[in-house]
């Protein structure tokens, strides 16, 4: 399946090439003052660093991609560690498969979490929700060096910039969001995500109701990077009503820097200043666009589309991804890149198997 090196952080000498399995697993940080999450400038060496400071209980796998260049993090529980068999696979609900660690391997699900209170924070970019709330959100986004790198002398620069931005930049979003009905949907969407709250078609498994359904009485807290509600509140929420075990992931499917990274860097920082925190288990998933599930959902949509069409072998498949400036890919090793490009990889697989054969593209939305 992948080639690359396997290191398990916890255990390194149980680390072997052969011994993957197909269930990811997640960073796990248990009672250390270090700090957890994700690499800050992103490269595979500092990634390394950067994991090795944790207690992961899972093996780390890095590897180049298969098919494209560039390389990307994966985590995956070795084939020892994983709590649960190939069949017991899909049973099993991710989350928990996250937090198991190697030493608790026969220990039934329902008893790791017995006296835990869970919690699960999705986290997501954030929207305006009113027109007047654009230019102030596009500060708040231009003000995050992961958005606008500026070189470490010039990061005083860095509020008067984003002020300067988001004031030239407002009236073309504002048009923007005025023609989706004056706001962005985002808030509404991910709260629906979490709780099931709100009932959209695309939306038929809630994550709350979908732990509750499997016997996982968690909590769903949405912490937003540039808008209500922020990562703070959701934060302070989760002090709040006192979680003892956290898994921390990021609504968008692949990693990037300015993403995925920007969330769990804020997160990262919270956590550093808190004794709470620091002292709370918790588990990131850095992404997820390799999963059966969600690629299984893509290749859903997909072919629904296609076989609309008398001849679905000649319609192209145009793939739009978000762009990220160059540099972020080819000089701080942003994964997002080559993950976006495995993720279409997969997709286009699972439809070949369903004799969906259409040519397809991927491009990059300009920023
Ligand atoms: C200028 C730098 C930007 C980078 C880099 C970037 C990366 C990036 N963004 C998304 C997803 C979303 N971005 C959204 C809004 C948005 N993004 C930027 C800039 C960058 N994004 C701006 C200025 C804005 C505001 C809207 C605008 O003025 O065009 C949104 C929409 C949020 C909402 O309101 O609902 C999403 C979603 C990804 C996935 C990504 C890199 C992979
Ligand atoms: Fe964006």
């Amino acid at each position: 399946m992948n080639s690359g090196l396997m290191y398990s952080v916890s255990s390194p000498s149980s680390a072997s090439p052969s011994s993957t399995s197909t269930a990811t697993a997640a960073l796990t940080h248990r009672n250390s003052r270090l700090p957890m999450l994700l690499p800050r400038p992103i490269s595979s060496s500092l990634r390394l660093q950067c994991c090795s400071a944790f207690h992961v209980d899972a093996s780390l796998n890095f590897y180049p991609s298969k098919t494209h260049a560039g390389s990307k993090c994966s985590l995956r529980l070795s084939g020892e560690q994983s709590l649960c068999s190939q069949q017991q696979h899909d049973k099993c609900a991710w989350p928990l498969r996250a937090l198991v660690t190697s030493t608790a391997q026969d220990i039934p699900i329902t008893s790791l979490i017995a006296n835990e209170k869970v919690g699960v924070l999705l986290l997501n970019l954030g929207g305006p929700e009113t027109l007047d709330d654009v230019q102030p959100f596009l500060f708040n986004l231009f003000a995050d060096p992961d958005i606008i790198r500026l070189p470490r002398s010039f990061r005083f620069l860095q509020k008067p910039l984003a002020q300067f931005i988001s004031v030239v930049r407002a009236p073309k979003s504002k048009e923007g969001y005025a023609s989706i009905g004056g706001g962005s949907p985002l808030r509404q969407i991910t709260d629906a995500q979490a709780s099931c709250e709100l009932t959209l078609p695309t939306n038929a498994e809630a994550l709350k109701k979908s732990l509750w359904e499997k016997n996982v009485p968690a909590k769903v807290y949405v912490g937003m990077r540039y808008w209500h509600p922020f990562t703070e509140e959701a934060i302070e929420q989760i002090k709040r009503d006192g979680i003892t075990k956290l898994v921390v992931l990021p609504l968008y499917p692949q990693f990037s820097i300015s993403t995925s990274g920007s969330s769990l860097r804020l997160l990262e920082s919270i956590f550093r200043e808190d004794e709470y925190l620091v002292n709370m288990q918790h588990t990131v998933i850095p992404s997820w666009y390799q999963r059966e599930g969600y690629i299984t959902a893509m290749a859903n949509l997909i072919e629904k589309e296609v076989l609309k069409f008398e001849t679905p072998d000649k319609v192209v498949i145009f793939f739009s991804a978000h762009g990220v400036p160059i540099a972020y890919v080819e000089e701080a090793g942003d994964p997002y890149k080559a993950e976006m490009e495995e993720c279409v990889d997969l997709i286009m697989d699972e439809l070949e198997k369903r004799q969906i054969t259409s040519p397809y593209t991927l491009a990059y939305q300009v920023l």
